[in-house]
């Protein structure tokens, strides 16, 4: 589904390489994860995958289904089905979530060439996720994100997921300022999702994520590249001994 070959990457504005020749490939139907200690390229891979500004690829490919993706705009990328959950959510004053997440999932059908959905049929759909997600009418009305709290702002993205049903979902750091109950909610939300023709790339520092959405692989990345893949044992060992040991075995 989603392969990455070789990618390096750096800064636009500033001469620092920060991916130094990732390769990762992520089979349909797969859930991948990612840790590693803070700084070693994870966000900076999400966002160079969803096609955020400020980044310059200096070498390598990324393909999904084939599809050239680094040479598609951010908006052409979503619609080809790649889809981030950031670790830091932004704010929309001004903008509906409702209506933000229509014109979403509306301007993303006319990309693919389908029919818009209806706005009864719209309404119908996020309500019924929006209550799995235990996210109330009030917040749908609000602007995107204005006044969310960490969590709210995190299941706020998951709800974004669910009615995009993209093809790649990358979630970075999603159980960050989560509670429990709500790490339990956003895991159910994104398991619901996962299908045979669907891959994830789960970014996390905390195996109790793990717990819930139980990855096939684990990835170890360390200064701009994977240094480790294994298991899901591998989050295990990084919980009880962290990352020393790993990374003097590899690095
Ligand atoms: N715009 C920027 N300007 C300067 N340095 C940057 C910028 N973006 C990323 N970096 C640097 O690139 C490195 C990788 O950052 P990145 O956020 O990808 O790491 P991470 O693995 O996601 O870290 P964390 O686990 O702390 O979220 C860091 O050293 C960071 O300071």
């Amino acid at each position: 589904m989603l392969e990455i070959k070789n990618l390096h990457v750096k800064l636009e504005e500033e001469d620092k390489q920060i991916l130094k020749g990732v390769n990762l490939t992520v089979e349909a139907g797969k859930v991948h994860a990612i840790m590693g200690p803070n700084g070693s390229g994870k966000s900076t891979l999400s966002y160079v995958l969803s096609g955020r500004d400020g980044y310059e690829v200096t070498d390598g490919e990324v393909t999904l289904e084939g599809e050239d993706v680094l040479e598609l705009e951010a908006e052409e990328r979503a619609a080809a089905g790649i889809f981030l959950a950031f670790q830091y959510p932004v704010e929309i004053p001004g903008v509906g979530n409702m209506t933000f997440l229509r014109t979403a999932v509306n301007a993303q059908r006319k990309a693919r060439g389908e029919e818009e959905m209806s706005a009864a049929d719209f309404l119908k759909l996020i309500r019924a996720k929006a209550k799995e997600l235990k996210i109330d009418a009030d917040m749908l009305k609000r602007p995107v994100n204005v006044g969310f709290s960490g969590g709210e702002k995190k299941r706020n993205e998951i709800l974004q997921m669910a009615m995009l049903e993209p093809k790649m979902c990358i979630l970075d750091e999603t159980d960050s300022g989560l509670d429990v109950d709500a790490m339990k909610l956003v895991s159910e939300g994104v398991n619901a999702l996962r299908s045979e023709d669907r891959g994830f790339l789960v970014i996390t520092h905390y195996q109790r994520l793990l717990d819930h959405i139980k990855p096939d692989v684990v990835h170890i990345m360390y200064d701009g590249r994977i240094v480790k893949t294994g298991g899901p044992d591998l989050a295990l060992e990084v919980e009880n001994n962290g990352y020393a040991d790993i990374l003097a075995e590899v690095v």
